[in-house]
């Protein structure tokens, strides 16, 4: 639904400025707003209650990303969290910004490039700058969960510790703390499996996914009336091992081909995986790390929830087609990249030959 006349304006407020509207190009949604997507579903679906690992193969090999069904997060808590994110971004953005959320949720817009602590990394001063059209908020979930901990701890030794602005984010903590476990255990045993197929072995294995890395991050798209002039998310690979990401109705996401970018419908209650930068290294470019990219919409804002799992920090990742690195290696070489040359090599910066 659009917003009414009054609402649009505050609204418009929770917008960082360069996304808000000037009053004239304001759009009001229109009955068939939504991407006419086609009835079937072209990716490939992985049903975790029965893990068929030959189909887990060839998802991983041909496509490098695919669908989750039968996933065992619920559908309760899928809604809560969207809803509650859906809250906190309608903030106003002076508020967002200022308030950060509070430790260990930080806020960022304008690009998904960020330093491990949660901060928009600076380009340098030869790079013009490339706006995406995109908000939101990188959560930490080791953080997180210590955060929570302590917090019942002061609770029960009724130090009530500071209390909240927001009343909204507590419950929106506790939510995205038990949808990280949920993405953490998803990781781990779809990691498992692809480990066996590719017969890495239990120390290799150990090494190369360490759910302490865990990281979810909630954005949100705000509609655009110029959807064509700007992008959500360019073109990428993500640099983890795994991501798995929670779309809503709106859709937009794309994925890269065979040579064409594909849309990817969104589905309710279904998630969607994709494998990173470090696992295409680590099955030695026998798996794919797979480009992908978000389109924005006119009418609507879009909110998406993604959560990516890395190796450990400065585990060696060995593989006769790159040189021996670690993810602390990499993810250095990646922001010097984007300070530089204002995007990521990735990994032919590894490559041996
Ligand atoms: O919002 C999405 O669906 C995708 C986000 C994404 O590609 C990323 O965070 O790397
Ligand atoms: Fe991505």
């Amino acid at each position: 639904m659009p917003p009414s006349s009054t609402n649009t304006t505050t609204h418009y407020d929770s917008y960082p400025p360069v996304f808000r509207p000037k009053i004239a190009s304001i759009h009001h949604s229109p009955p068939t707003s939504r991407i006419p997507y086609s009835d079937s579903d072209p990716l490939p679906v992985i049903d975790l209650q029965c893990l068929n690992k030959n189909k887990l193969a060839e998802a991983c090999r041909d496509w490098g990303i695919f669908r989750l069904v039968n996933h065992g997060v619920p559908t309760k808590l899928l809604s809560q969290l969207h809803e509650h994110a859906k809250d906190l971004f309608s903030l106003s953005f002076e508020t967002k910004q200022r308030h950060g959320f509070g430790s260990p949720m930080s806020y960022f817009w304008g690009t998904p490039g960020l330093t491990p602590s949660g901060l928009a990394i600076e380009r340098g001063p030869n790079i013009a700058p490339n706006i995406n059209w995109v908000e939101g908020f990188s959560v930490p979930l080791t953080l997180l969960s210590n955060l929570l901990a302590q917090k019942k701890l002061s609770h029960q030794l009724q130090d009530h510790g500071d209390d909240d602005d927001y009343p909204m984010l507590d419950a929106l903590r506790t939510e995205l703390d038990e949808y990280g476990k949920h993405q953490s255990r998803l990781a781990t045993t779809i990691f498992k499996a692809i480990a066996e197929n590719l017969e890495l072995g239990r120390e290799l294995s150990d090494c190369y996914l360490s759910t302490s890395t865990g990281n979810l991050r909630v954005y949100r798209y705000p509609r655009c009336s110029e959807e064509n002039q700007a992008s959500g998310i360019d073109a990428h690979t993500d640099s983890s091992v795994i991501s798995i990401l929670y779309h809503d109705e709106v859709g937009g996401f794309e994925v890269y081909k065979d040579g064409n970018w594909l849309p990817v419908k969104p589905i309710p209650n279904t998630l969607v995986l994709l494998l990173g930068d470090m696992m295409q290294a680590m099955s030695n470019d026998k798996y794919k790390s797979v480009k992908h990219k978000v389109k924005i919409n006119k009418y609507e804002d879009r909110m998406s929830a993604g959560y990516f799992v890395f190796p450990k920090e400065n585990g060696v990742i060995r593989s006769s087609n790159y040189k021996p690195f670690c993810y602390a290696e990499f993810r250095a070489q990646v922001q010097h990249d984007l300070k530089t040359v204002g995007y990521k090599i990735g990994l032919d910066h590894f490559k041996l030959h």
